[in-house]
């Protein structure tokens, strides 16, 4: 597993602002939205691209193009759902698939109540967002599920790591595929909860208010 930490003052700078618990909803997900691309641009740095040739106004010249088969993005509702328009924004071509996964809090188990993914994914680069990568559960089922369907090209998006969570997602990776995480902080532990310290609290909840 290959991690990526964005090191950028405007990335820590809309971080801290999200950590803020004084942050209300709207401004939350317009910064999640913010920082979505900021990361975006970093975890499509490998995306695959075709040559093309293109004539501008004053000649001919070779360009590059997003290749098939298209990129897939997925989502890990509900939080996850915050990141979509800002990687969908910058992955125009991208298909998206669904993963509706949640936490049991007492177990701490990743609970799948939704999954709509393309059968065969042999050859797609693929791409998860959730904010919040704490224990690791919710993101080694999922990229579980991309793998059992072909996928060996997969980078997920968070805003926040724990680093004991780093290590579950590296231990159950291992050499299978190449998997890369990019953040934008990894931050010290998780609490008693399996909250992250210092984080920024329940991402769904401060993105959509509880339920
Ligand atoms: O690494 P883990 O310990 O598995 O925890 C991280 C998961 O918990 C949160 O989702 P949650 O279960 O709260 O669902 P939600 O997005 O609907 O709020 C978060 O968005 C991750 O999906
Ligand atoms: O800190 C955490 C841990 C899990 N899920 C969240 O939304 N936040
Ligand atoms: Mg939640």
């Amino acid at each position: 597993m290959r991690l990526h930490v964005a090191d950028h003052p405007l990335v820590a700078h809309k971080l801290t602002v999200l950590r803020d618990k004084g942050t209300p909803s709207p401004t939350f997900r317009l910064l999640v939205d913010e920082l979505v691309t900021l990361l975006a641009y970093e975890a499509t740095r490998d995306v695959h691209t075709d040559t093309v040739q293109i004539e501008t106004p004053v000649t001919t010249t070779t360009g590059v193009k997003l290749a098939d088969p298209r990129p897939l993005v997925v989502p890990i509702l509900r939080a996850g759902l915050g990141m979509l328009e800002g990687m969908t924004r910058l992955l125009p071509t991208a298909e998206v698939g669904f993963l509706g996964m949640q936490r049991d809090e007492e177990t701490l188990e990743a609970i799948t109540y939704a999954n709509r993914l393309p059968d065969d994914l042999s050859g797609r680069q693929c791409f998860l967002l959730d904010p919040m990568l704490a224990t690791g559960g919710t993101l080694v089922a999922a990229i579980d599920y991309l793998l059992a369907r072909g996928a060996r090209d997969v980078t997920a998006v968070c805003l926040l790591a724990a680093p004991e969570g780093l290590k579950v997602v590296e231990d159950f990776v291992g050499d299978r595929a190449d998997v890369q995480v990019v953040v934008a902080a990894v931050d010290e532990r998780l609490n008693e909860k399996a909250y992250i310290v210092p984080g920024l609290g329940d991402a769904g909840d401060r993105l959509y208010g509880v339920v």
